[in-house]
């Protein structure tokens, strides 16, 4: 069952990333106090890396135990180990290298000249049997219950590696999936799914700038999934967008709430 998004608008992109991160910190904290450990899912993109540098400034990120934290990830770039453009390595120069994470619960992407070379559907399956791995039987599914689920939305309304009617988008099955001949570059990406998107107890949407707006006002009003990917990802529990006022500039009025100071 989809939950109806709720939006937050902030003045501009470093509020609202340093809102986000300090949101973050919360849900974080909450979960390992109520669960023992918590899951978040990150994304790459200009408005995830923002949100993790923000993190990386805040001093209440001490108050998160980085060692019971899970990082899984929604998409990677299919390039080799260390590259800069690979969504793990700048999660890294964000963050990660500057936090004490337990190195095992971090759980990257295959890269291109990792153990599955560039075989994608292998590396996109590993990663799947990776997450099987870990969802318990109380998960009902495939997917462990992230406690929140980040995606960057792009221009043209993808999140993760699903774009616009390719493949990856109509996939109902798998929960992880190779892309190919993807219209951002690289065109070779590891994605989750919407199944696996939908198993998240939050989803959090990010878009910022307004390079975004009108993906944001597409996906919001309506669209379907096939063409405006960010219209089909959706919580559990909440599906919460942290946008700015560039992006939420062509929002219909109905949908606009006031910007937070
Ligand atoms: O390539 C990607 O792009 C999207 C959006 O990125 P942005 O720079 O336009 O904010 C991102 O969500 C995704 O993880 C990434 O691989």
């Amino acid at each position: 069952m989809s939950t109806a998004p709720q939006l937050v608008v902030h003045r501009d992109k470093e509020l609202m990333a340093q809102a986000a991160a300090a949101r973050l910190i919360t849900k974080i904290v909450d979960a390992q106090a109520s669960r023992g450990s918590a899951s978040v899912v990150l994304t790459g993109g200009r408005n995830g890396n923002g949100l993790l540098a923000a993190l990386a400034a805040a001093p209440a990120r001490d108050a998160v135990d980085w060692s019971r934290l899970d990082l899984w990830w929604g998409d990677e770039r299919f390039l080799p180990e260390g590259d800069p453009e690979r969504n793990v390595t700048q999660a890294r120069q964000a963050l990660l290298d500057a936090v004490p994470v337990n190195p095992e619960r971090v759980h990257a992407m295959p890269a291109s000249d990792g153990p599955y070379g560039a075989d994608v559907e292998a590396a996109a399956a590993a990663y799947a049997q990776e997450l099987a791995r870990a969802a318990g039987p109380e998960n009902h599914g495939p997917v462990p219950v992230f406690d929140v689920l980040m995606l960057g939305v792009g221009p043209d309304a993808h999140v993760a590696s699903l774009f616009p009617e390719l493949p990856a988008v109509r996939e109902t099955e798998r929960t992880v999936v190779g892309v190919h001949g993807a219209p951002k570059p690289p065109p070779t990406r590891i994605t989750l799914t919407l199944p696996a998107i939908r198993a998240a107890r939050e989803v959090w949407l990010l878009a910022a700038g307004e390079d975004k707006a009108q993906a944001a006002a597409i996906a919001l009003s309506g669209a379907g999934e096939i063409q405006a990917p960010a219209a089909g990802a959706y919580g559990r529990a909440r599906t919460l967008w942290l946008l700015d006022a560039a992006a939420a500039a062509q929002l219909p009025r109905s949908l606009y709430p006031p910007a937070s100071p």
